[in-house]
């Protein structure tokens, strides 16, 4: 049976994470590297971006996690990230996929399942890219997802099983799986798809919790605490112009009172 994760639990995880200030390696796209690299510092993690493929190993050797992000995917940044994600497998260091634009080309379809075949510990997508990913027939524009998480929970389910990684398939309801019932987490705000680069920080923030938490808790421990913030943070937004400037603040002042009075982790759906 599928356990949740109760938001005390959800706390002592961030608590762990700003005590241990996880060291996380980034192989991200040009347009997510300053804000993930913002988000992590305010969640009190590390950032490192590094992707030259002669530098990857060592980076993945220091580094507690890794995220692999293929949003301005190229063939070098490819060829990094696959010796990136086989050499964490081999020093046992925990991964996260997050397959950006997965469908909009063969290229990039390619890639993404090319590495979600070499062990991911967590993928997370939008539900365009989860049901691309999982070979579903997928509606997508560019990097953007035209359909609802919920459309895509059975692909969510399929993926964790062929590839064994947890998926997290996000939209205005937040959906978490390691095969069997997915949790729902609700939280989160409208304004935060209206801003670049959310959901990559978001991935960013699950490879922190990753290096304190199994993956399937860190994903609901990192959708909860992020989604919080976003939710926090866009009451304090005339639009999303400062939208991540807001999500870091609310990261960095992140408390019990405002991780419960803005997030909600559920019991296992129907997928
Ligand atoms: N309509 C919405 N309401 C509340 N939160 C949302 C909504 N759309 C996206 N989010 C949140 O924004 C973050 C990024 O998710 P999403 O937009 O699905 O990813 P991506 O940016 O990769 O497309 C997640 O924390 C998600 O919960
Ligand atoms: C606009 C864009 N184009 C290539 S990567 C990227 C950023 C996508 O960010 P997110 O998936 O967090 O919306
Ligand atoms: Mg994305």
């Amino acid at each position: 049976m599928t356990v949740s994760v109760s938001l005390p639990e959800v706390w002592s995880a961030l608590e762990d994470v700003r005590a241990r200030r996880p060291l996380v390696h980034n192989i991200t796209s040009y347009v997510a590297m300053t804000v993930s690299a913002n988000a992590l510092l305010a969640l009190g993690a590390l950032p490192a971006m590094a992707h030259a493929t002669e530098e990857v190993e060592d980076f993945v050797a220091t580094a507690d996690a890794l995220v692999i992000n293929i949003g301005t995917l190229s063939s070098d940044l490819s060829a990094a990230m696959r010796k990136a994600a086989k050499h964490a497998g081999e020093v046992g260091k925990p991964w996260v996929l997050d397959p950006v634009g997965c469908g909009a080309s063969a290229y990039r379809t390619h890639a993404a399942v090319a590495l979600a075949a070499l062990a991911p510990d967590v993928i997370r997508g939008n539900a365009s890219e989860i049901l691309s990913l999982a070979g579903e027939a997928s509606a997508g524009k560019g990097v953007e997802s035209i359909s609802r998480a919920e459309e895509a929970t059975g692909a969510a389910m399929a993926l964790a099983k062929r590839t064994g990684a947890v998926v997290a398939v996000t939209g205005a309801v937040d959906y978490v799986t390691g095969g069997g019932a997915p949790i729902p987490v609700r939280t989160g705000h409208a304004l935060m798809p209206l801003s670049t680069a959310i959901g990559c920080a978001l991935s960013a923030v699950i490879a922190a919790f990753t290096a304190v938490r199994p993956p399937r808790e860190a994903a609901l421990a990192a959708l909860a605490v992020f989604g919080a913030a976003g939710s926090a943070a866009a009451g304090r937004c005339r639009g999303p112009g400062h939208l991540p400037a807001e999500i870091c603040d609310a990261l960095y002042l992140m408390s019990p009172d405002t991780l419960g009075q803005h997030a909600r982790i559920g019991a296992p759906v129907a997928g």
